[in-house]
């Protein structure tokens, strides 16, 4: 996951391979309030892990549920109907599926119980499923705002409900207030039917038949008339299926069937192919597939996968009704950018109640993009955005994932404008990974790189590997590779001459070389600290001077280059290596503060060194790094020069990344 301030991704030019997306959130949530109101152990694959569905299982463990984990499986064992802990304060961060659906599970299973979430929780409505659960005979109470989270739970009489008349709860604003009912009210039928009504047009239904469908997995036939009147007949019980498995998110499948759509395919690749979800799919999300044929992509399916091609160039304007696919309709407005007409989406008057109000926040960051936007209560008209109107957008996120998400698809806009997604991370709520997922399929003309390069303990390396952290970028300490060459040639018995290039190029072509995690193996032995010594730098250091060495090193140098983009230390990264490289700094210090910062590094490793010895092997080193006859050490012609001597890393850092920023086009408004 990406835990940087902003992410920025290139223009991307194509798309092509396959991607394996993580567990439905709907279903993962469901199903573990289901395992742990059952009796008996669930066993659950493929659950999801996200914010959403950490919540709901750190309020299970608080509840009094025991977990395990066995890899990819999670073991639930239920409590059969009673909870173990009647007293607890549970924080549901901003997981709807996991705050409403237990604030009708606790209110009939009693005790007392406050449940709070993050402050947008606290704005988002709850007001209708309470007051059906106070009329229920539930004793509910808000903590703050009337209608909304915080709420404290009291205990209830289950004997003394009022279950003679259905219950009523309002449809029209979020389909979850009846799936928390659905949910929990097989607590209430021990020797009665239990009779919901909804009140008003049901919104999302795909999301009721997923809980209709789940319950029956549970062991809970639940009769519905049409969409107004659903019964869970006397004497239900929740039963443990023993074994569920999670499909894959159909809502988290729809950037990439909208990157199949419009994306260029990649040569060799046939498309997107998408796995765990399909035409079995019990998903609504799943009909997105219908909305994006229409807009002309060309989707074939099996039971669990989804093959997704560019049909229609540009995509084909829709009027669409995304009433049943609230959630992946996000992705249709960023799709409509590069379709014929306007697009309208229609009846997502839901979008207003979501992490965010989804209207006005796609509507302001379309906007950004030089997009032309309409909008109301619940509808939006995005017209396409043609070549020569692009503007480069710093995308507000609004703590949304699917925002976040489906901004990425702008990366693909014609003028070939880089798009900055701010505070990526938004997307564990249902999906860590997305963006390391969409980099595994897509590719850029230009993956940007930072180069850093200067003389021997200036601290490029300390000054590259925090750029790359603060940037979300890959890094490439190029020294490594040399001083591994070193390394290599003294265990095959050579000495770093010329009188043995050739040999020492074979075997730097062929370094059995893996980095794994800050550790550097050399065919499964760890160099890391054999690399370091002082000895190794001056090996590297006659290596390096090798241009038939140089050159072998070369292909493996590039293979770093990699989206989102690199930062490249070393000598030449700037000169050779990467000569386009938008940013270049040569960074320096003198000699002396240089020594004495290596000598500090050494001595805090427990490594005795000799400070005016270090010195005058780090300016030997320099001098054979700047005097040789390919790729000398020196600064590229448009490098900006750094030295640091009198700066701290802190100051180092925020300076170059302030060059980083002037270089970028980003307005941040
Ligand atoms: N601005 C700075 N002020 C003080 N100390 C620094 C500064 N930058 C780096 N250092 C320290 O100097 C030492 C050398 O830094 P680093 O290893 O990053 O240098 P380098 O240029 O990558 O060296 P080499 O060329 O040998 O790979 C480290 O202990 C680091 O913490
Ligand atoms: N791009 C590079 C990087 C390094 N070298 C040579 O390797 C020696 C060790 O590098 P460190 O950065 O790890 O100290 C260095 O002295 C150079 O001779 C190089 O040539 N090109």
């Amino acid at each position: 996951m990406y835990a940087t301030e902003f992410l920025d991704l290139p223009a991307l030019a194509g798309a092509g391979g396959t991607v394996r997306l993580p567990g439905s959130k709907s279903i993962s949530n469901r199903v573990l309030l289901l395992a742990a109101l059952a009796s008996g152990t669930t066993e659950i694959h493929d659950l999801l892990d996200s914010d959403d569905t950490r919540v709901m299982l750190e309020s299970l463990a608080q509840l009094g549920c025991t977990l395990s984990r066995d890899g990819a499986v999670l073991r639930i064992e239920g409590l059969g109907g009673q909870v173990k802990q009647r007293q607890a304060d549970l924080f549901l961060g901003n997981a709807g599926t996991a705050m409403r659906p237990l604030t009708a599970a606790l209110a009939l299973l009693g005790g007392d119980f406050q449940l709070r979430g993050v402050p947008r929780m606290h704005e988002r409505p709850i007001g209708d499923l309470v007051d059906a659960l106070v009329q229920l005979g539930c004793p509910i109470d808000y903590l703050g705002n009337p209608g909304y989270p915080p709420l404290r739970i009291r205990p209830a009489q289950v004997s003394a409900l009022q279950l003679d008349t259905p219950i009523r709860v309002r449809g029209d604003v979020s389909s979850q207030f009846l799936t928390a009912l659905l949910l929990a009210l097989p607590l209430a039928a021990g020797n009665r039917d239990v009779v919901i009504e909804v009140v008003g047009e049901l919104i999302s239904k795909p999301y009721i038949e997923i809980t209709l469908n789940l319950l029956a997995r549970f062991g809970i036939q639940v009769q519905r008339e049409e969409w107004r009147r659903f019964t869970i007949p006397q004497g239900s019980r929740y039963v443990t299926p023993g074994r569920i498995h999670v499909e894959a998110d159909a809502s988290s499948a729809s950037y990439f069937i909208g990157l199949g759509a419009l994306a260029a395919p990649l040569p060799g690749a046939n498309g997107i192919r998408i796995e765990g979800v399909g035409s079995d799919s019990i998903q609504g999300d799943i009909r997105f597939i219908d909305a994006a044929r229409q807009m002309g992509a060309q989707v074939d399916s099996g039971p669990n996968w989804l093959d997704v091609r560019r049909g229609a160039w540009p995509l084909k304007a829709i009027d669409l009704d995304c009433n049943a696919i609230p959630d992946a309709a996000m992705t249709l407005a960023v799709m409509a950018l590069y379709a014929d007409g306007p697009c309208r989406l229609r009846n997502i008057a839901s979008w207003r109640v979501k992490e965010t109000d989804r209207i006005d926040a796609m509507e302001a960051e379309l906007h950004k993009l030089g997009a032309t936007v309409e909008s109301g209560p619940d509808f939006i008209v995005v017209h396409p955005l043609p070549a020569g109107q692009w503007t480069p957008a710093a995308i507000h996120t609004y703590d949304d994932h699917r925002v976040a998400m489906c901004f990425s698809l702008a990366a693909f806009n014609p003028d070939r404008r880089p798009v900055r997604i701010l505070d990526p991370k938004c997307v564990a709520k249902t999906f860590p990974d997305y963006f390391e997922t969409l980099f595994s399929v897509v590719a850029a003309d230009e993956v940007p790189v930072l180069c850093v390069d200067g003389p021997t303990a200036s601290g490029k390396g300390t000054l590259a590997a925090e750029l790359a952290l603060r940037l979300g970028y890959h890094y490439l300490d190029s020294g490594t590779l040399y001083r591994v060459a070193g390394l290599a040639t003294r265990r095959a018995g050579l000495e770093p001459e010329p009188a043995h290039e050739a040999a020492i190029a074979d075997l730097a072509r062929a370094l059995p070389l893996c980095f794994d995690a800050g550790r550097v193996l050399l065919a499964d032995e760890d160099v890391t600290d054999a690399i370091r010594t002082e000895a190794a730098g001056m090996d590297a250091s006659r290596v390096s001077a090798l241009p038939a060495v140089r050159t072998a090193l070369t292909e493996l140098q590039h293979s770093f280059r990699r989206l989102p983009g690199l930062v490249a230390d070393g000598r030449d990264m700037g000169t050779v290596i990467f000569p386009d490289a938008p940013l270049k700094v040569y960074l320096t210090a003198s000699a002396e503060h240089r020594a004495e910062r290596r000598h500090k590094q050494l001595i805090s490793k427990g490594i005795p060194a000799i400070l005016a010895d270090l010195r005058a092997d780090l300016e030997a080193r320099d001098a054979r790094d700047s005097n040789r006859s390919v790729a000398p050490l020196k600064p590229a012609q448009d490098a900006r020069l750094l030295d640091n001597s009198f700066l701290s890393i802190d100051q180092s850092v925020e300076q170059v990344l302030d060059w980083w920023r002037q270089a970028q086009p980003f307005e941040t408004h």
